[in-house]
């Protein structure tokens, strides 16, 4: 049977992958065929009568294909979850960020989407100004709030609505000297997902903005230790699903066009036509 349809996909890094599969809320699991191979495994859910798709750990991997696939689904909305380590030091462990720019020095992705993987001519060149949908962005620091602000032992996390998120090389943490170098060209935390993430949900024309949590001062910043990646995301998972719970039905109401990422993924000028 083909997989129901929904418009609206959560993409679980670190924090939300656990939460997420235990929710109760996931029915069905299936996987499609795209131009980059197989898809990761989608699981369809719903909550209060919202259908969605989730896929675990940014895909495990497959990032081509996960986008791909979410695109091949009909999916216009999507958040991401992701842990990160804060860089400026107005950002503490437990603060929520939700990025509104991305600086990428991912290197083992292709920073484009293979051409001809959707179906274009030739190949798209997307911009990334602005990197996040403002309107999903809005809605997740809205809703952080909602969820953080009435719990008095929460009072001491900060829910950023700005901060520009650095994608390191990846495979393994930063040196100091990387991280002060991070600092120096204004990256307020570092990730070694989410930029590429940002940069592929635009490629494919789906609007997206994740929602970050702190879960260390990134390296040379302060001392840290592998309790606290762990500690930080299983306190702040059950808020961080609630989270998601209250935005769904927002996203999953959001119009379908006039938005702002449409006419920053094709434009006529950057398409490459075959020659003739
Ligand atoms: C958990 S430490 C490093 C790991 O965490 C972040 O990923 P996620 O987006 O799954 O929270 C970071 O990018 C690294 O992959
Ligand atoms: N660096 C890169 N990615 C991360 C970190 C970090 O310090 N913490 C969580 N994800």
């Amino acid at each position: 049977a083909p997989p129901p349809p929904a418009r609206v996909a959560v993409i679980g890094g670190t924090y939300l992958n656990d939460i997420m599969l235990d929710s109760g809320w996931l029915k069905q699991e299936f996987t499609i065929e795209t131009k980059a191979g197989p898809s990761p495994v989608i699981h369809y859910g719903e909550v209060d009568g919202v259908p969605f798709y989730f896929i675990d750990g940014h895909g495990r991997g497959k990032w081509v294909a996960t986008w791909l696939a979410l695109h091949e689904l009909g999916v216009k909305e999507a958040i991401g979850g992701a842990t990160a380590g804060g860089i400026n030091l107005a950002m503490k462990t437990r603060d929520f960020v939700v990025p509104h720019d991305v600086i990428d020095f991912n290197t083992d992705r292709p920073k484009m989407i293979p051409p001809g993987s959707l179906g274009d001519e030739g190949f798209v060149l997307a911009r990334l100004t602005p990197a996040v949908d403002p309107l999903i962005h809005r809605i997740l620091v809205e809703e952080s709030r909602a969820v953080l602000r009435p719990d008095r032992s929460f009072d001491d996390i900060n829910i950023h609505e700005k901060g520009v998120v650095v994608q390191a090389a990846g495979g393994r943490f930063e040196s100091a000297a990387e991280i002060a170098y991070f600092k120096q060209i204004g990256g307020d935390v570092v990730t070694m997902n989410v930029g590429t993430e940002i940069s592929y949900a635009r490629q494919v024309g789906i609007n997206y903005a994740c929602l970050i949590i702190i879960s260390n001062p990134a390296e040379g910043i302060a001392p840290w230790g592998w309790d606290s990646l762990t500690g930080v995301y299983q306190k702040l998972n059950p808020a961080a699903l609630q989270i998601v719970r209250r935005s769904l039905p927002r996203l999953a109401a959001l119009p379908a066009t006039g938005r702002v990422g449409e006419g920053l993924r094709v434009h006529p000028e950057m398409t490459a036509k075959p020659q003739k």
